[in-house]
């Protein structure tokens, strides 16, 4: 049984880079807990917080309710999975597998047993004497894990674990890893990237952005209830539609949201008209998904927005309509495309790149990016803050039929679901509408 909690933890590195920033997070006995967040973001210096691999600048890490800072990794009861695998080359699997074991003194016939148990239960039992180089990059990460669990570690951490395989094993290995973890009842922090990793496995998950803590939920929470406006544009494939909106009261009637040369309105009695009320006069985000726009007949009545299609991207199951709707768009910066959460070049291996790159010719190749320089206060403006968020001419996505009879060009009424949408103040922070 293992507890983590991370109270107000930073991180300062040697050059003034502030990797984590005052990130309070607590992790239950036996549960999955994922860090998700874009490379850079500080989610493996909190890995090696935990794992006592670095020390924090300020706060505490504490494990079963004690202050572990100044415990030393081994006396940490936990196991760590890298992405590299680091498996002992000159060694068979067995081997392998069994080394934490005779580190421990265990005797040779229970740590055969041992071996066998995992063994079989990660589906790599007939490939025990082989080396590691004799097997796939899948049976080597189960090789990995055999051995992490071996030991009956009281916490897994897992850094990227994935991310060197291609995309059909890493779903598979996705589900024999979650399902081990539960079955074993092992309290795990896991480290990604990838959103669909995060949402798939997690029982919680954890943004983060620039070394802060954006939000931490279930994965219905922080999909359906996003707190800030950068978890809203990190998740979900096609990003959340964000549309600049003035908010106009018209007491006791409605309360009318401007999107360019549009208007939706939220009737006064509706709960939520009390909530944005509060900003009238003023401009806010309003978030829309895809799921929260259905293609309607040009004239139907109610909640509609009229739009010309700009372009659509086929994607076999389904085909994804980008419109002209005349309305402003905020794009947040640093998210990155949808496809970049399955790269795993990022800034890690960049830095290795660059290391590399420096011996042999004595220059840096890539500049060490800092993500912080260019920090801005928490309160500034989303709709005025050029270095995080910018503006351009909205294209709303709304999912089509596979191959619809339409083509960029044509117009398209959308019927908008009011229920389902998201509202965010001008510094990104959620609008609490008082409903879900
Ligand atoms: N030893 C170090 N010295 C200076 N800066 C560092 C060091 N290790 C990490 N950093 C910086 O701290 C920030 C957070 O790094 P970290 O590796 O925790 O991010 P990450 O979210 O895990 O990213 P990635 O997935 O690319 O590894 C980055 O800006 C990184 O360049």
């Amino acid at each position: 049984m293992t507890t983590v909690a991370l109270k107000d933890v930073t991180k300062v590195f040697r050059d003034g880079t502030v990797a984590v920033d005052s990130v309070s997070l607590d992790v239950n006995d036996g549960e999955f807990m994922v860090l998700l967040g874009p490379s850079g973001c500080g989610k493996s210096t909190v890995l090696r917080m935990v794992a006592g691999l670095e020390e924090p600048t300020s706060g505490a890490v504490m494990l079963d309710g004690e202050v572990a800072n100044d415990l030393p990794p081994r006396e940490r009861k936990i196991a760590m999975v890298f992405q590299d695998f680091a498996l002992y080359p000159h060694m068979s699997v067995g081997d392998n597998i069994a080394f934490p074991l005779k580190l421990a003194g265990i005797e040779p016939a229970p740590r055969g047993e041992r071996v066998a148990d995992v063994a079989s239960a990660l589906g790599i039992g007939d490939v025990l004497a082989r080396r590691p180089s004799q097997l796939s990059g899948g049976q080597r990460q189960r090789v990995a894990m055999g051995r992490a669990i071996v030991r009956r570690p009281g916490l897994f951490l897992m850094d990227e674990p994935l991310s060197n395989l291609d995309s059909g094993l890493r779903a598979e290995l996705r589900a024999e890893i979650s399902g081990l973890t539960r079955e074993l009842g092992v309290t795990t922090i896991y480290v990604t990237h990838d959103q669909a990793e995060a949402l798939t496995m997690a029982d919680r998950v954890a943004i983060m952005r620039k070394g802060v803590l954006q939000d931490v939920g279930t994965p219905t929470q922080v999909y359906g209830r996003p707190a800030t406006l950068y978890v809203a544009a990190f998740l979900g494939s096609p990003r959340m539609n964000l549309l600049e909106a003035s908010v106009y009261v018209h007491l006791d009637r409605y309360v009318t949201l401007t999107l360019g040369d549009q208007a939706l309105y939220l009737p006064w009695d509706d709960i939520r008209s009390r909530a944005v009320a509060h900003y009238h006069g003023e401009r806010i985000v309003v978030g829309m998904r895809a799921e929260a726009l259905t293609p309607v007949a040009p004239d139907s009545p109610g909640d509609v927005l009229q739009g010309r299609i700009r372009y659509l991207e086929h994607h076999g199951h389904e085909s994804l309509a980008f419109l002209d709707i005349g309305a402003t768009a905020i794009v947040v910066d640093e998210v990155g495309a949808p496809a970049d959460s399955d790269t795993p070049f990022g800034q890690r291996g960049l830095r290795r790149f660059g290391q590399v790159m420096q011996r042999f010719t004595g220059r840096a190749a890539v500049p060490d990016a800092n993500p912080n320089s260019g920090r801005t206060s928490g309160r500034t403006s989303v709709l005025n803050d050029p270095g995080r968020h910018h503006r351009r001419p909205a294209e709303l996505a709304v999912r089509l039929a596979p191959y619809p009879a339409v083509s960029a060009g044509h117009p398209l009424a959308i019927k908008v679901r009011m229920d389902a949408l998201h509202f965010f103040d001008e510094r990104g922070d959620r609008i609490d509408v008082g409903w879900r």
